[in-house]
């Protein structure tokens, strides 16, 4: 006979990439989603992937992108999955990435580690470090990198306040929760007519407190024009990942 204790033992890994944005803030117009323009040779969404596909302790990697992308569909042997579920948000392309991981096996005590195709210059290391600094934790956790700037409140366009930063941290991905858990948040979210713009933010409407783990300034988001140069930039400068 298992104990839940056993059974959680035994949970596995996933990763979830939400990939069906578009990428409006980029200056992205008609064409190819930001996460398949080219840098530093290839698609960002194969810079992503390569980084998680080089984690061991991953079960699973499912893709989500909108229905009707085919970008996927030529390359063969994938070492990964695709489901074209996408939706309207990323909070809804991520839901229906979860059932899809269900409906493939998937148990809802396993853990998922949601993260962004825009997000392609996180490394092999820094995946682990948040796996290993999650996985024995109640609720989960992601990466996320301390101010290192000043912070200004605005109010029509001139400065209103300096606020104390010590508390502050940008929220990164990956985002590491339990299926099940993430699935009953996300769900409570959007039943409450609530928009949530991370994993985290779902959870923390549930009164739980995700563990923060240290990041790093290079594992930013591919948003806005200039990114994708600097992007490029890191990612030729690295002879290995980590
Ligand atoms: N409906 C959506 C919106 C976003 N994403 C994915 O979520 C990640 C983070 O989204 P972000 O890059 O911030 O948003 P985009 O919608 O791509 O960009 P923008 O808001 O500038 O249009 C990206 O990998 C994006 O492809 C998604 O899967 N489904
Ligand atoms: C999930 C996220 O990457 C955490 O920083 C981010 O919130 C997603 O992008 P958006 O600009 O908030 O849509």
């Amino acid at each position: 006979m298992t104990n839940s204790a056993d059974t959680r033992s035994r949970s596995r890994f996933f990763a979830l990439i939400p990939c069906a944005g578009q990428g409006s803030r980029a200056g992205v117009v008609a064409g190819q989603a930001k996460q398949y323009q080219k840098i530093a040779g290839q698609a960002m969404v194969l810079h992503t992937l390569a980084a998680f596909l080089a984690v061991g302790r991953l079960a699973r990697t499912l893709v989500v992108v909108a229905p009707g992308d085919g970008f996927f569909d030529s390359i063969t042997e994938k070492q990964f999955d695709v489901a074209a579920c996408g939706g309207a948000s990323r909070a809804t392309s991520v839901r229906r990435g979860l059932d899809a991981l269900l409906q493939s096996g998937a148990q809802a005590g396993d853990w998922v580690l949601v993260h962004d195709a825009a997000r392609c210059l996180v490394t092999p290391g820094q995946i682990k470090q948040l796996i290993d600094a999650c996985r024995h934790d109640e609720v989960g956790g992601l990466l996320a990198h301390q101010l290192p700037d000043t912070l200004k409140q605005a109010a029509s366009g001139r400065v209103s306040g300096t606020l104390d930063r010590s508390d502050k941290w940008l929220a990164q991905t990956p985002q590491m929760f339990r299926i099940g858990l993430l699935t009953q948040a996300l769900d409570a979210a959007e039943s409450a007519g609530r928009a949530v713009t991370d994993e985290s933010s779902a959870i923390e409407a549930l009164g739980l407190a995700p563990r923060l783990v240290p990041g790093s300034a290079q594992n930013f988001k591919v948003t806005y024009p200039d990114d994708f140069a600097l992007a490029e930039a890191i990612l030729l400068s690295r002879v290995r990942p980590d």
